[in-house]
């Protein structure tokens, strides 16, 4: 059995939205790309536990020789992550639209272990061309790319991967019932009051991500995976309005 590395997380510590000056609507700049790694494992229920637990999947599909993409890497801390456990030589891409995460990202890659070969993309990834690929991971990205494009990313990378090579994606979701929604809303909220966030902060963050970050629900992720033709998925951690999915390309 494998000993897990700590995460590399380091950032200033996000209170972005507790002064007067904030992403709104909300972006991937400069600011946000300073605070970001705190601001994730602040806002994000169990974003540690998940960025470990997608590299134990990870070391059960990738290859040696493949490719492993990360869609919206933001500072590489998945990245880097993956490459301090996986032990058979593979090449990383990261992509990010954002050049500050990127940035990021490249500094934390400096010390990355040197079996691997590591390309960062700075793109939006409607543009980039994927191939060759055993794991792909698409983190709390989904969320932000326009309804429009979502299909037709996953069958992008549906057709990039390998048969027997497996998507890790995870979401923010929305719940149908507006009950649901509603408590699930609330739960979240006392979740990042917990985590020191003011109520002031919460109010101003979520009014930025209004038609920024738009959820869908479990079972839209489902029938999007399916219709991209992964011959299975299934959904492999869940809390709250938070979720993970695993779908797998079969050889047929
Ligand atoms: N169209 C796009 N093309 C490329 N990148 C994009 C696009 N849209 C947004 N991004 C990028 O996707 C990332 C989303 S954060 C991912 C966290 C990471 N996965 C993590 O597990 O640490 C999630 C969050 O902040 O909630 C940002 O860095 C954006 O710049
Ligand atoms: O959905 C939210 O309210 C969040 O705060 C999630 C989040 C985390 C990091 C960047 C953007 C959104």
């Amino acid at each position: 059995m494998q000993e897990i590395p700590r995460l590399v997380l380091n950032s200033k510590k996000d209170e972005l939205f507790a002064s007067k000056q904030y992403p709104k609507p909300f972006a991937f700049n400069a600011e946000v790309a300073g605070v970001f790694d705190d601001m994730v494992k602040r806002s994000i229920p169990l974003y540690c536990d998940v960025t470990t637990y997608l590299g134990d999947w990870a070391l059960d599909y990738y290859k040696a020789g493949s490719h492993i993409y990360d869609i919206g890497c933001s500072t590489g801390t998945t990245m880097i992550h993956l490459a301090q456990r996986l032990e058979k030589p593979v090449t990383f891409f990261g992509v990010d639209n954002s050049s500050a995460m990127i940035a990021k990202a490249e500094e934390k890659l400096d010390h990355a272990p040197e079996q691997h070969r590591y390309q960062l993309i700075c793109d939006d990834v409607m543009n980039v061309a994927i191939s060759n690929a055993s794991v792909v991971i698409i983190n709390y990205t989904l969320q932000f790319l326009p309804i429009t494009q979502r299909l037709a990313l996953l069958q992008k990378i549906y057709d990039g991967l390998c048969p027997g090579g497996i998507l890790f994606v995870s979401e923010k979701v929305r719940f149908d019932n507006p009950q649901f929604q509603e408590t699930s809303t609330k739960i979240y909220e006392e979740f990042k009051e917990r985590q020191g966030y003011s109520r002031t902060e919460i109010e101003k963050k979520k009014e930025a991500l209004d038609n920024v970050l738009i959820p869908f629900t479990e079972q839209e992720h489902k029938d999007f995976l399916g219709q991209a033709g992964f011959s299975h998925c299934d959904s492999v951690m869940k809390w709250n309005n938070f979720m993970s999915l695993v779908a797998f390309k079969g050889y047929s």
